[in-house]
């Protein structure tokens, strides 16, 4: 078969040039209130970073959902998830072009490279594979994990026809039930309800331990959760 390569337009991320680090997606993940705004936008300072809240990417056919009570299911989350992807694909080489590749160093209190910080809430192992680019969103997989996804950290797992050269990284934002009904009781103004989240904890699978995930302990106060992701992911990126 001839080989066809994706166009810039299709894969915007591949014409970024291999010698330069590979630009990164951090998402911030976790249940209703559990602080992804929060810390994203700090992470986005501290790292000189973009940030996106990925609420503003829901269709309004979703916020509707979410507003009357009802939590979505994986065929609202699927496009929405694809979306996150490729905004942030799309992000980076905006974020690349801007700087014509040179970005500000660690000590400069960049990250040396092209980056972006989505909030999404990325409850499910198998959403977190779309979101690194490696499984489609669609058409659906019948269930959850495909099997050759139960291995972790296998180079084997990669099943994008072409592996995006953008690296994905979770901020996990972790914390009890009880702390997160609190928060999400003292939230203001939000579409989504207090009665949500006992939906949202029904869902989320446990990202502990899977590979490129850093948790941060949200009991802390804003500012020490902020220090724990912006440390946490300067060490994965290779600050000494
Ligand atoms: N570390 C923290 N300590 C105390 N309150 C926090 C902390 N992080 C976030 N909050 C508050 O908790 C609520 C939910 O945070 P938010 O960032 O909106 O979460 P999410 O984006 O996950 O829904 C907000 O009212 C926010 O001000
Ligand atoms: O902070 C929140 O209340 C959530 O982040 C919410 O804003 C988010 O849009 C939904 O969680 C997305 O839908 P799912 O979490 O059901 O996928």
């Amino acid at each position: 078969m001839a080989d066809v390569k994706p166009t810039a337009e299709e894969r915007p991320d591949l014409t970024i040039p291999v010698k330069e680090p590979n630009p990164v997606l951090i998402i911030v993940m976790g249940p209703a209130s559990c602080g992804k705004s929060t810390v994203g936008s700090d992470l986005a300072e501290s790292l000189s970073l973009p940030f996106i809240d990925g609420d503003s990417l829901h269709p309004a056919s979703n916020i509707a959902k979410m507003s009357a009570g009802i939590p979505l299911n994986d065929d609202d989350r699927l496009p929405w998830l694809a979306l996150i992807r490729s905004t942030a694909e799309r992000k980076c080489k905006e974020e690349y072009e801007k700087c014509q590749g040179s970005f500000k160093t660690f000590e400069q209190g960049g990250i040396g490279r092209a980056g972006v910080i989505i909030a999404c809430s990325a409850l499910k192992k198998w959403y977190r594979d779309i979101l690194r680019g490696e499984v489609e969103a669609n058409p659906p997989p019948v269930h959850d994990l495909p099997p050759s996804h139960t291995v972790a950290n296998s180079a084997h797992n990669v099943h994008h026809p072409a592996t995006s050269a953008l690296q994905t990284y979770f901020v996990y934002c972790n914390g009890t039930p009880e702390l997160l009904a609190q928060r999400i009781a003292s939230r203001k103004n939000h579409f989504m309800g207090k009665q949500m989240l006992d939906s949202q904890l029904a869902t989320l699978q446990d990202p502990t331990g899977e590979r490129g995930v850093l948790s941060v302990d949200i009991s802390k106060t804003p500012e020490e959760v902020g220090k724990q992701a912006t440390n946490g992911i300067r060490k994965i990126l290779g600050h000494p």
